[in-house]
């Protein structure tokens, strides 16, 4: 039986398209967003096709076909589309975000170990502080309604920098400066018409507008100002690793641009995405009130500063976390071109072709979830959560291009939790609605004013 039917909570989504994608949609729909593209049969549906001129898009829906494509052939379809590299490019250069091949590998084998796992516990206390920061501006803005997304990018931002910079190189004014121009660079970047999305034709012109050259030059400027006054051997570990990486033949392999590159890019990738998670989260919890007693009892058992070795006993808390991000993935849509001839199920792949996973489908597929659009973070309780088939969730990406921030993220997410929870109630305002929305991530459209009160 449906969710609605059952009295399940089912929390805001787009209503799925009358119609498949056509590229005369995808090229009148510009204003669209990507999510309201989908009809309702792509929730069912284990590979779609599509046209565009010169190209063929193919959006992989089945558990097993992403991974044959994603994992196995991953030399194959280890280059993003040409909308992703066209569309990051002016801020985060040729990072390793955006590259593939010997240039990627061999930055991913310098950023990579620095995000380790085993090397989280020196983050903690900047999670712990960035998170108490935000609580107090908060705690002052009450009672709300407080644009939550700003305010949180804001703040993911600032535990990034000081992750770079350290205390002296970072200040707060800094951060959300960044925060607010990521968010200016993505407004001008919707104006895109969404068939960019998915491989745009070389001859076009140029999609980025003069108010995302601004946005660009403002956050590239900013970086190499905060480079400038952070000289090699005082900035934090994290800089540190990345100046110091080596050529074989002695010479810096990441200076000058290629630093600001790789710097950007750490920013906007560890910022945006965590901040749309806790977002999202923050606003599940406030709809439903059961879920958010049982996080707050949690929450309660750890220590006033909750260290690395705290979060273990978090597995409800887990839980919602990874249900916000099934229902509202950050990173909806992970998108490739091919690099070589190749044949999916029964399609013959061209180079230059598009290949698409989406998770916003995957992770609401009526194949593999019971009530997909529900809210359900119990699914993810670690008896249930085994039962899931493999590569059906994929918040954090696949194969060997998965996050390199991922440990970071979900640490962050939970002290941000616990941080806030502790102090502050957030409510839904009435009447208020978010509306999902995706171009490079999924954010609220028009942000997440949600009521913000002390705890007594
Ligand atoms: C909730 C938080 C986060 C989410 C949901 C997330 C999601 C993702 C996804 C889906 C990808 C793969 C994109 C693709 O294959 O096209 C990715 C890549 C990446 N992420 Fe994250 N991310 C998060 C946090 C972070 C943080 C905190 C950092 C760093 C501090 C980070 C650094 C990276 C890097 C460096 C890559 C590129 C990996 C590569 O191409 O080899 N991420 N992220």
């Amino acid at each position: 039986m449906d969710a609605h039917a059952l009295g399940l909570p089912v929390p805001p989504m787009p209503p799925p398209a009358a119609r498949p994608p056509s590229f005369l949609r995808l090229v009148l729909g510009g204003r669209g967003d990507l999510l309201s593209l989908f009809p309702a049969e792509a929730y069912r549906r284990q590979v779609m096709s599509f046209r565009l001129p010169g190209r063929l898009v193919l959006v992989l829906n089945h558990p097993e076909v992403v991974r044959e494509v994603f994992v196995g052939r991953h030399d194959t379809y280890q280059r993003k589309s040409r909308f992703m590299e066209r569309a990051l490019a002016p801020v985060i250069g040729d990072s390793l975000f955006i590259n593939h091949g010997a240039v990627w590998a061999e930055r991913r084998a310098v950023i990579g170990p620095e995000l380790h796992p085993a090397k989280l516990e020196r983050f903690h206390p900047l999670f712990l502080r960035a998170a108490e920061e935000l609580a107090e501006d908060l705690a002052r803005a009450a009672p709300g309604p407080v644009e939550l997304s700003a305010a949180l990018a804001a703040a993911t931002a600032r535990v990034v920098m000081l992750a770079l910079f350290g205390e002296r190189g970072a200040r707060r004014a800094d951060a959300a400066a960044l925060a607010g121009a990521f968010a200016a660079y993505q407004a001008a970047a919707e104006n895109l018409d969404l068939f960019h999305l998915l491989g745009l034709p070389a001859w076009l012109p140029s999609p980025q507008g003069r108010a995302a050259r601004r946005a660009a030059q403002a956050i590239r400027g900013l970086i190499a100002r905060l480079l400038a006054a952070t000289p090699p051997g005082a900035g934090a570990p994290l800089l540190e690793a990345v100046r110091a990486a080596r050529r074989p033949d002695g010479a810096p392999l990441l200076a000058g641009e290629a630093l600001v590159d790789e710097v950007a890019m750490l920013l906007l990738a560890g910022s945006e995405t965590a901040a749309n998670a806790l977002t999202w989260t923050l606003y599940l919890l406030a709809a439903h009130p059961e879920a958010e007693r049982r996080v707050r009892e949690e929450l309660a058992a750890l220590p006033a500063a909750p260290g690395a070795d705290t979060l273990a006993p978090l597995v409800f808390t887990r839980a919602v976390l990874q249900e916000a991000m099934r229902l509202y993935p950050p990173v909806a849509v992970l998108s490739r071109q091919a690099l070589g001839p190749d044949r999916i199920r029964r399609w013959s792949v061209r180079p230059g072709d598009t290949v698409l996973c989406v998770p916003w489908l995957l992770h609401r597929h009526a194949m593999w979830w019971e009530h997909p659009h529900a809210f359900l973070p119990e699914r993810f309780l670690p008896e249930a959560a085994r039962r899931q088939p493999k590569f059906t969730y994929m918040p954090f990406g696949l194969g060997p291009r998965v996050c390199a921030g991922a440990a970071f993220g979900m640490a962050e997410m939970q002290v941000f939790l616990a941080v806030l929870l502790r102090r502050l109630a957030f409510s839904v305002p009435e009447g208020f609605a978010p509306r999902p929305f995706c171009r490079l991530t999924l954010r609220a459209a028009g942000g997440m004013p949600l009521r913000v009160a002390p705890r007594r």
